[in-house]
Order: structure tokens, then C-alpha cells, then sequence
């Protein structure tokens, strides 16, 4: 588990003091993926540097299965950091080196015996789905099969934790995919806790259990990632969300609807279709739709509709509360002309 508590960072310029993480408190239980988004500047780099204290934070403490980094030094802060894995953006190979070199390195720097290094090498190329590329040099590998190696890197010492730094945001959407789903794995197989940065909802919308949206350094909105989708609160959390879930509509079909514009959302639990076919047999009411989609969110799908009720004015509201009573959320973004 980790636990963050009052962590804040803040970085001496010439310019003066620049806050980087301000009083964040997060829990991040054993096991999770968790997401940390947030536009540039927010805070997230920092935050998660604060992690494994590549940043050592100007207050407040994290401690990771139990110990309170912050109070370590030396010898004691090495081997605490070696259980704590990182993969790049930009996945800091040595060139010089071939992948299995790469690899090897981060084994020598835990003191691992000689004799073991061969067998963990093979088992993490294996892993990772690099096998035949062992003599390879990274000049030589596409960006995807770059960040494989890095990530056979940081699970080379067995860490309880693994924390990415964008690690998707170089690649192209199939490759990016591919990863996630890579990470998804050594997260349910090995049980490692992942922590991601990122600034594309769509990575946290993939593989991540909980997440937190960060703005100027703090917190401003956490909780279960399916929660989060259907029920955003504050303004820069629906701006992310719009990403991944939203309408595009053009204004002149808009423009065009006379009945009351509704968008009506239905959570993996509520059967969206059955719910509108009721709807519009019980009242004298017409339906039409503008949109519609189903997003799967961890495999649980979220359904996003926008319609145009059209009808008298009280057998429309009436129609409304009954998807509502049936637990869809409804908006009504226009009321009829
Ligand atoms: N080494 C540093 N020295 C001074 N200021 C810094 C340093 N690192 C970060 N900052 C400042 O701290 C704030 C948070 O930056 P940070 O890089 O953590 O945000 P971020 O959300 O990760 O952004 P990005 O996605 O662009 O990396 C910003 O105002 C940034 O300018």
C-alpha cells in the first residue's frame, strides 16, 4: 500500500519558490492500478518523482508497505528504491548497450549473483514478449518494443511497485494498447501496484482501477475510475472526460430539434435499450436520437444517449422521471421550442 500524506514539493528557482505538489493525501491500496491525470504543469511528474523520491518532497510523507521513505537515507533508501520500479516517456535505454545488457544492468545495481542473471533475463524477455531480441541494441527496436525492455528493467528486482511516467505518450494508439495491456498483466499476475501518469483519459479509461485528477499541484477529484466516467464533478474532470465520452453533434441538427433535448446516461448495471423501448411504449411520447454510445470502462459498459423528446410538455417530464426511476441519469440540456 501506499500512503501519501500532506506531500508537498516545492522547487527553489532564481525566480523564487515554485510549488510543484501541494498538500496531496492519497491511498493507493496493494494491487491497483491507479491514474494520476492532469494538464501540463499540474503537479503529476512531480508527485510521482516524490514516489520513489527522485524528488525528495518538502513536506509530508509517503510511506510504501509501511515505511516512511521520507525518514530514509543511504544504503536503506537505495534498497527501499530498488522495490520501486519506473518505466519513461522516453524509456532511457543505454545504447551502447543490448537489451539483455540493459536488463543486466539493473540486476548488477541489486548485487544479484552472476549465476542468476542469464535465467532472470531469459524469464523477463519472456514476459515481456521479447525473447528473440536478447542480442538486439535499442537502435534497433521500434518505440513499443523499447518500452518492453524498460519494463522488463524495472521488474528485474521483483518491485512491489511499478510507476510510469507516460509511458504510452511516444507511441501510436496500437502500440500504446499493446503496452497497457502488457502492464494490465504484470499487474494481475505478479500483483504489482501500478502507478500511471498520464494526460490522455483513454490510458486510464484502459487499465486503471482508481484515479485522481490533479490542477495546480493538489487533488482536486479521486475515486473508482467507472465512477468517475458517469458521474464527473468538478469542471476539469468533465473536460477529460469529454475526451473519451462525448457528443458531437453538429449545431444546425440541433438547431433543427423542436421537442427537449436529453442526454441520459446508463451505468453497466441498468439495461439502457430495454429501459427506452418501455419508456416510449408507456408514454405518448417520440424519441428520436442524435447520438448514442456505449463505452466499456474496465469491461463494464457506460451508455451515453442524447435524444430529442418530443410530446406535451408534462408526458415528456413524466417520461424523464421514469428512465430516471429506473436508474438512468437524465439531463436536459434544452427544453423544447
Ligand atoms: N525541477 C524543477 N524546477 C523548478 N520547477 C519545476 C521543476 N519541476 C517541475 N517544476 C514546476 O512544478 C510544476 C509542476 O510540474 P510537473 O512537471 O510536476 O507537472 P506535470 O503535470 O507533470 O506536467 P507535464 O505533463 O508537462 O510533465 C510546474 O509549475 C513546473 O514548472
Amino acid at each position: 500500500m501506499i500512503r501519501i500524506k500532506e506531500l508537498s514539493k516545492e522547487y527553489t528557482t532564481k525566480k523564487g519558490p515554485v510549488i510543484g505538489v501541494n498538500q496531496v493525501n492519497l491511498t493507493i491500496s496493494e494491487g491497483e492500478v491507479f491514474g494520476i491525470v492532469g494538464y501540463s504543469g499540474a503537479g503529476k511528474s512531480s508527485l510521482l518523482r516524490c514516489i520513489n523520491l527522485l524528488e525528495r518532497p518538502t513536506g509530508g510523507s509517503i510511506e510504501v508497505n509501511g515505511r516512511d521513505l521520507t525518514k530514509l537515507k543511504g544504503e536503506e533508501l537505495r534498497k527501499a528504491r530498488l522495490k520501486i520500479g519506473m518505466i519513461f516517456q522516453h524509456f532511457y535505454l543505454i545504447s551502447q548497450k543490448t537489451v539483455a545488457e540493459n536488463i543486466s544492468f539493473a540486476l548488477k545495481a541489486a548485487s544479484t549473483p552472476r549465476e542468476k542473471m542469464a535465467s532472470r533475463v531469459v524469464e523477463l524477455l519472456e514476459m515481456v514478449g521479447l525473447t528473440d531480441k536478447k542480442d538486439v541494441y535499442p537502435a534497433q527496436l521500434s518505440g513499443g518494443q523499447k518500452q518492453r525492455v524498460g519494463i522488463a528493467r524495472a521488474l528485474a528486482n521483483n518491485p512491489a511497485v511499478l510507476l510510469c511516467d507516460e509511458a504510452t505518450s511516444a507511441l501510436d494508439p496500437n502500440t500504446t494498447l499493446s503496452i497497457l495491456r502488457l502492464l494490465k498483466k504484470i499487474n494481475r499476475e505478479l500483483n504489482i501496484t501500478i502507478v500511471l501518469i498520464t494526460h490522455e483519459m483513454n490510458v486510464v479509461k484502459e487499465i486503471c482501477d482508481r484515479m485522481a485528477v490533479m490542477q495546480d499541484g493538489r487533488v482536486v477529484e479521486e475515486g473508482d475510475v467507472y465512477d468517475i466516467f458517469s458521474n464527473p464533478v468538478t469542471d476539469l474532470t468533465k473536460e477529460f472526460i469529454s475526451s473519451v465520452v462525448s457528443f458531437d453533434v453538429p449545431q444546425s441538427i440541433l438547431d433543427a430539434c423542436k421537442g427537449r433535448l436529453v442526454k441520459v446516461l446508463f451505468r453497466g448495471d441498468v439495461a439502457g435499450e430495454g429501459i427506452i423501448a418501455d419508456t416510449v411504449k408507456q408514454f405518448d411520447i417520440k424519441a428520436n436520437f442524435l447520438h448514442g454510445s456505449i463505452e466499456y470502462i474496465q469491461e463494464k459498459p457506460l451508455g451515453l444517449f442524447l435524444m430529442e423528446i418530443k410530446g406535451e410538455p408534462d408526458d415528456v417530464t413524466r417520461a424523464i422521471s421514469y428512465m430516471e426511476g429506473r436508474g438512468a441519469q437524465a439531463e436536459v440540456i434544452r427544453n423544447g421550442l
